[in-house]
């Protein structure tokens, strides 16, 4: 079995809206091992996105990180992190979360890298591509020439400025060299004529090379794990196809891991080897594909594979389950499980708040067991759905006019997403 890359523990995020406090992630804890691809699914508005910055630490206010570690394995940089911040290392594996900023921040590019569903969030529309790229390489060819050293210390750790150029980036190829590579890149991910096309502007392009070109500048650091967040969801089904192919081609070539944000369980189904499914904000179920879509446990899990979308006729939206997804305002929130109104199996027992059963076992897992193994946040992983138990089925129903009230509210949070 590979070894784990990354191990999230217990990380919560909030909003503190003027509105309330939106717990949009609840203790999420899951494993990316080397090598994989892992899948978060879910759908809108359960926190796909938010796990996701929260990872890289680029949740924005009014939202904030409340708890959590990221444990990221490099054998490296925990040497260099250990005489300064002991706490923040645990043998090869760092927190992130405990380093001090400037260094978290240098980590992106070189070690976690995103690509997102649109490519202009991340290309400049007045520089060449093959000079973003070059740029892109550049960068990291510098950070990779100033390692984080022990004289760094006594320099605050000098990195910052090695990041104000991926924010301010020049006008013209740094070197002939980094040019090179970086039509090296536009070659690697599939881009023909790339000497050519590394002279054109984005707006030269056409979204699936937009998106390619996304993917070589992602890739200019050589990163150990590319977070794609919905990185297909704009595009017509043949080129969606055509790009996740080049993912888990490059998966392959460079051995990096990914973590695919999808509401789609067709991409899920094509791309990934372990999934955790997300709802409320919380991972209500997580195993490998198999375990997951040929033994799902959790109703919520049952209900999304009830509808899996056909590649080749993708739903634009998952909407399969009658009802919707709670607005996540903490003071709504009641201790219980979030999907009980939902759900055709609910019991007694679903107004408490279940911990993570092992499906194996039924033990409580707290998502602290060597996983990989199958886990659900859901009584039933304990025990047989008991039809003497079931709660009446108007017995959330009173809450059905606050509901559609606040529907409206949560998609208009989510919509630009
Ligand atoms: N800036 C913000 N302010 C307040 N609430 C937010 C903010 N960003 C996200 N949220 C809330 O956090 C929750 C999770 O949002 P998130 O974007 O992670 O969902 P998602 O699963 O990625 O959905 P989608 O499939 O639509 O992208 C939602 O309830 C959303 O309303
Ligand atoms: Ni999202």
């Amino acid at each position: 079995m590979a070894d784990d890359l990354l191990r999230v523990r217990d990380l919560s995020t909030r909003f503190f809206t003027e509105d309330g406090q939106v717990n949009a992630v609840e203790s999420v804890d899951f494993d990316v091992r080397d090598g994989e691809v892992f899948g978060i699914v879910g759908e809108s508005g359960s926190g796909k996105s938010v796990t996701a910055l929260s990872v890289i630490d680029l949740v924005e206010s009014p939202g904030r990180i409340t708890s959590g570690e990221v444990w990221y394995r490099n054998a490296d940089l925990a040497d260099e992190v250990r005489d300064d911040t002991p706490e923040a290392v645990d043998g090869e594996f760092v927190d992130v979360r405990r380093v001090p900023e400037n260094v978290r921040r240098a980590l992106r590019g070189p070690s976690f890298s995103t690509i997102f569903q649109d490519p202009m969030s991340s290309l400049n529309p007045s520089l060449t591509v093959g000079e973003q790229i070059a740029e892109a390489v550049e960068v990291q060819r510098r950070a990779r020439s100033n390692p984080r050293t022990t004289r760094s210390r006594t320099q605050g750790f000098g990195l910052t400025d090695l990041l104000a150029s991926t924010v301010f980036p020049s006008r013209s190829y740094v070197s002939e060299e980094s040019r090179a590579e970086a039509i090296d890149l536009l070659e690697q991910v599939g881009i023909p004529d790339p000497a050519e096309r590394a002279d054109e502007y984005p707006h030269e392009f056409s979204g699936g090379m937009l998106q390619r070109a996304m993917i070589a500048q992602a890739l200019a650091g050589e990163p150990d794990l590319l977070i794609a967040d919905e990185p297909t969801t704009a595009l017509d089904v043949t080129i969606q196809a055509q790009i996740l192919d080049l993912l888990r081609d490059l998966q392959e070539d460079t051995g990096m891991s990914i973590v695919m944000i999808t509401h789609n369980l067709g991409v899920i189904a094509r791309m990934c080897d372990r999934v955790g499914v997300m709802y409320a904000g919380e991972i209500v179920e997580r195993g490998t594909l198999e375990d997951v879509f040929d033994d799902p446990v959790h109703p919520y899990t049952r209900g999304l594979l009830g509808s899996i979308p056909d590649m080749d006729d993708p739903a634009p939206r998952l909407q399969p389950i009658e009802g919707n997804v709670p607005n996540l305002y903490a003071d709504e929130m009641e201790d219980r499980c979030y999907f009980a109104d939902r759900c055709p199996k609910a019991m007694e027992e679903c107004l408490d708040h279940p911990p993570e059963f092992d499906v194996e076992t039924g033990e409580p897992s707290g998502g602290r067991t060597e996983t990989g193994e199958h886990g659900a946040r859901c009584v039933l992983a304990q025990h047989e759905y008991d039809p003497s138990r079931a709660l009446p089925e108007d017995y959330f129903r009173s809450e059905d006019d606050t509901e559609s009230e606040r529907e409206s509210q949560t998609e208009e949070v989510s919509a630009d997403d």
